[in-house]
């Protein structure tokens, strides 16, 4: 394996590949929350070239969270470039490439000029709460008003109201979207349609996995929902089309020309298909900024009365879709990030886990990072980050060390949901993400789960479950059977933690979480 770790060559890296003659690899383009990557894939699954770019956080106001969608773009085209480059491939060595993105986070377009008209309003952005709770204080319903059609309950989270405030407060954009020339999208249709020429000729989809996130989709039907547009007050003249996460939407143009953009899924979704989780009660846990708990559901949707989420898990071509129930939790990596940024604690995320070792438990303190309130299971906008059990004893490797605990008790609550929810007992939960680079983690989140932990081999595994969506929609790979032979475990962390200490500190931790209630007016 080759590295390049030079500030002028952002993180990257090839395995030596012979230029395949044919198409004999897929591109996937991974635009998350933080940075956007390409990783370039050969017909085993593994990767073989990898390039990663960051991007602004902008946070004009507290709780508001924007990205530059023009930024995004340009970042995108780059790493592509350089993934290529690095895997010393031609785009027509390329047999599809497939999209994952950051879900929910909404942008605006004109589409006679390709300019987005505001920043992209990113999923954790907060602005929309009152017009949130407005909705909800209009149904006997509350919050659940649209979850028995949506999966959803009312949130800031998702992209209706992100809409919503950008028809309400961006001059022109209501009756350019009524004229048909603002268009909008998450970030896959922004994507999907630059790709395909942008202005001259792009083509406006959004899948079916980011479309269910919009609260604007009937998950029963998965169109657009006249009901729900109305509610929000969405045109749906501006809104892309629906499509499946597996088929040929367009072929590119520019960096990628020539090669069939084949495969489109939210990133979570995306961990779930790239961890080969299609059998109904197969789930996995992706940490990255926040957390995002899958489960395969099968044909149906299984609605939750514990604070999951109901969601489109993936459907392949014509064939139905599968559901899935989900666990979002807003912060986890985002935390660790804020330790460094923020509180200075820690210079590089790679030295938290030696860190968090160099004490035996956290010395008491619990850290809740509630910082856009809290999401599954509690679904409380009003909640607020807190450290508790501070005493002069605890030092910043048990604050560091409690900050990984974090992660490992909000899993532990999602999958309490789910164990009520679907009847599910955990055998094992696959992981992936950023954050599974660090082991203590992975053994702290064994032990309090408790249920076994298990890594992959190719930990990009969202990045993989694109390409495979985009290579099964162009004849690369068989079909799902092969896909799920590809996965091979790394790790796996066994609980370890006895029955006392353990149900004695999640007791804390739910004393915590009590604690960021009700904190924000
Ligand atoms: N060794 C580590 N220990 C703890 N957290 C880590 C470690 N390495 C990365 N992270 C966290 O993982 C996140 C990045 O993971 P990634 O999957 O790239 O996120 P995203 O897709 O959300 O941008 C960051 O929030 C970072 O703080
Ligand atoms: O970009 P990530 O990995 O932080 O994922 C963000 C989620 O898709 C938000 O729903």
């Amino acid at each position: 394996m080759r590295h390049c770790g030079g500030a002028a060559c952002g993180t990257m890296w090839a395995v030596t590949t012979s230029a395949a003659g044919v198409a004999g690899h897929i591109a996937a383009i991974d635009q998350g929350t933080t940075s956007s990557r390409c990783i370039v894939f050969d017909a085993s699954g593994r990767p073989v070239a990898m390039a990663q770019r960051e991007h602004r956080q902008i946070f004009p106001a507290p709780g508001w969270v924007e990205h530059d969608a023009a930024e995004i773009w340009r970042g995108v085209q780059h790493v592509v470039g350089e993934a290529l480059g690095l895997a010393g491939l031609a785009p027509e060595h390329l047999a599809a490439v497939g999209i994952t993105n950051q879900r929910e986070t909404v942008v605006a377009w004109d589409r006679r000029t390709g300019q987005p008209l505001h920043n992209a309003i990113v999923w954790q952005d907060t602005r929309t709460d009152a017009a949130c709770r407005a909705l909800a204080a209009d149904s006997p319903l509350g919050a659940d008003r649209f979850r028995a059609k949506t999966g959803l309950p009312l949130a800031t989270y998702f992209s209706g109201s992100k809409m919503a405030w950008l028809l309400a407060n961006v001059d022109g954009l209501r009756a350019g979207a009524e004229a048909g020339d603002v268009i909008f999208g998450t970030m896959d249709s922004w994507l999907v349609w630059n790709l395909t020429g942008g202005p001259d000729g792009g083509v406006h989809v959004t899948d079916v996995t980011n479309a269910s996130r919009t609260q604007l989709v009937d998950l029963a039907t998965l169109a657009w929902d006249s009901e729900l547009l109305e509610a929000f007050g969405v045109p749906e003249r501006a809104l892309p089309r629906i499509v499946s996460n597996s088929e040929i939407y367009g072929t590119a143009r520019g960096v990628l020309a020539g090669v069939r953009v084949a495969g489109s899924l939210g990133d979570q979704q995306a961990a779930l298909f790239g961890q080969a989780c299609y059998v109904p009660g197969q789930a996995k846990s992706t940490y990255g900024t926040g957390t995002f708990l899958l489960m395969n559901t099968g044909e149906t949707p299984v609605p939750s009365r514990h604070g999951l989420l109901t969601t489109v898990g993936y459907q392949v071509g014509d064939t139905p879709a599968v559901y899935a129930l989900e666990g979002s939790v807003a912060v986890t990596g985002a935390l660790i990030q804020w330790l460094r940024d923020s509180l200075g604690l820690i210079r590089d995320v790679s030295e938290v886990e030696a860190l968090a070792a160099s004490v035996p438990d956290n010395g008491g303190a619990y850290i809740v990072p509630a910082f856009s309130g809290l999401f599954a299971p509690h679904w409380r906008p009003d909640a607020r980050g807190v450290i508790t059990g501070l005493t002069a004893y605890v030092t910043k490797a048990h604050l560091v060390r409690a900050a990984l605990e974090a992660t490992a008790w909000q899993t532990r609550e999602v999958v309490d949901a789910m164990r009520a929810d679907a009847g599910l007992e955990l055998t094992a939960l696959k992981v992936d993400g950023g954050m599974t680079a660090n082991a203590l983690l992975l053994q702290l989140l064994a032990d309090r789960l408790p249920a076994p932990v298990v890594r992959p081999a190719v930990s990009e595994t969202t990045a993989l479950g694109a390409a495979y969506a985009a290579g099964l929609a162009v004849g690369f790979w068989p079909g799902l059977e092969a896909l799920a032979a590809q996965w091979a475990a790394d790790a796996e962390f066994e609980p370890a933690l006895d029955d006392g200490t353990r149900e004695r500190e999640h007791g804390m931790w739910l004393k915590a979480v009590e604690r960021t209630l009700g904190w924000a007016e």
